[in-house]
């Protein structure tokens, strides 16, 4: 391949990347009820939907063995792969795990994983159902795939806000970037000691947030609650990649536009505090930081007092609006910011 013709991954921007790949996709059979591009795959089955989603961590790129507990990597990716198929508003029922193992990791260790993984299964309810292992030269690589169901009425796609619609979060931004930043700064102290072995980093005053980070939980409470109280939101997104792009996301596939406020994006004070011991700007935790695996949906505005009655665990931060409005936030001082087309701020 010449060089002229090597196109960065960085070029195109992941949507874009994904939507290329798919040309290549040659059939598309009667079972796929919804291909790719929302949270999970949708497959037609006697009873309701089949609903597949897939989730990989690599070493260096989503997690830092030097930080992370080996069972917890097991719970947080278990957890990345059933938040999609909650995101439909489904329960998953089993998981295939692939594995690519260096010569590093040993038995032990892998079996440390999946204790995690078999936390999450008892806390999700699904089962292991197999999976793959291969060999890898230096770094570890973990993917798990998710196979959930729904009842045909039940499902709840990207697409579907209408505009006036409620726009809503479960439990609170922002707080796995900052337990992230913690992390990261205590590696980095740790690698400036002399004597490596006897540094022990206390990390109590950041518990909070470091448990956002190494062991977010999947929003099955919300999914059980709403199918209590009888509400189907019109829409709905798991937060793995920030609100910004997952707005983006959730106003793309319902093709409506979202206006929403800066001062109700909800912020816990822990989070809050990293970010000004950190000097950094802690709505950009909320915006861009991900990974906090919450839920967002889109409610008709006469519903919410409902649900608000019964789960106070959300925060109405917006509502949607006309796809021309675009995806717009209103700053504390009143100010409003256009978000553009790959979800960064203007
Ligand atoms: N390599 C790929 N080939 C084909 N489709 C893909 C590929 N990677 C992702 N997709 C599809 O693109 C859509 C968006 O995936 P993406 O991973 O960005 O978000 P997601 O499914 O919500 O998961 P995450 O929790 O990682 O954000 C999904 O429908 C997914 O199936
Ligand atoms: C060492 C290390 N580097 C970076 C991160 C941050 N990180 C990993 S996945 C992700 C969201 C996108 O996920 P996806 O690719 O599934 O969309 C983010 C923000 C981390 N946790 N550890
Ligand atoms: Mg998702």
């Amino acid at each position: 391949m010449g060089k002229e013709s090597f196109r960065t991954i960085q070029s195109l921007g992941r949507d874009e990347l994904i939507d290329e790949l798919m040309e290549h996709n040659a059939l598309s059979s009667d079972l796929v009820v919804k291909g790719y591009g929302d949270d999970s795959t949708v497959l037609n089955h006697q009873k309701g939907y089949q609903l597949l989603s897939s989730e990989s961590f690599m070493e260096g790129v989503d997690f830092d063995l030097t930080y992370v507990p080996l069972h917890h990597l097991g719970y947080k990716i278990a957890t990345a792969a059933v938040s999609d198929i909650y995101a439909m508003n489904g329960s998953p029922e089993l998981v295939l795990v692939n594995l690519s193992v260096p010569n590093k990791i040993s038995v032990d260790m892998l079996k440390e994983i999946y204790r995690g993984i078999g936390a999450a299964g008892k806390d999700y309810e699904f089962q292991i159902g197999g999976g793959d292992l291969t060999a890898s030269h230096q770094t570890l690589g973990i993917s798990i795939s998710c196979y959930g169901e729904v009842a045909q009425d039940k499902i709840i796609y990207r697409k579907g806000a209408h505009e006036g619609d409620a726009v809503c979060v479960t439990g609170d931004l922002g707080g796995a970037a900052a337990g992230l930043r913690i992390l990261m700064r205590e590696k980095r102290f740790w690698e400036e000691q002399d004597q490596q072995q006897a540094f022990q980093p206390d990390l109590t005053d950041y518990e909070y947030v470091v448990r956002r980070q190494l062991v977010p939980v999947a929003r099955k409470d919300f999914i059980e609650k709403i199918a209590d109280l009888n509400i189907l939101p019109t829409s709905m997104i798991d937060l793995t990649q920030g609100l910004a792009s997952e707005l983006q996301h959730l106003a793309e596939a319902s093709e409506m536009g979202v206006y929403f406020y800066q001062a109700a994006l909800p912020i816990s004070l822990d989070t809050r505090r990293v970010a000004d011991e950190m000097k950094e700007d802690v709505d950009k935790y909320a915006l861009y930081g991900g990974e906090d695996f919450e839920l967002m949906f889109t409610l008709p505005e006469e519903q919410v007092e409902g649900l608000a009655d019964e789960f106070s665990d959300f925060t109405v931060i917006g509502q949607v609006t006309d796809k021309e409005e675009g995806i717009r936030m209103q700053k504390a001082e009143g100010e409003v910011v256009v978000f553009d087309g790959s979800g960064q701020q203007l």
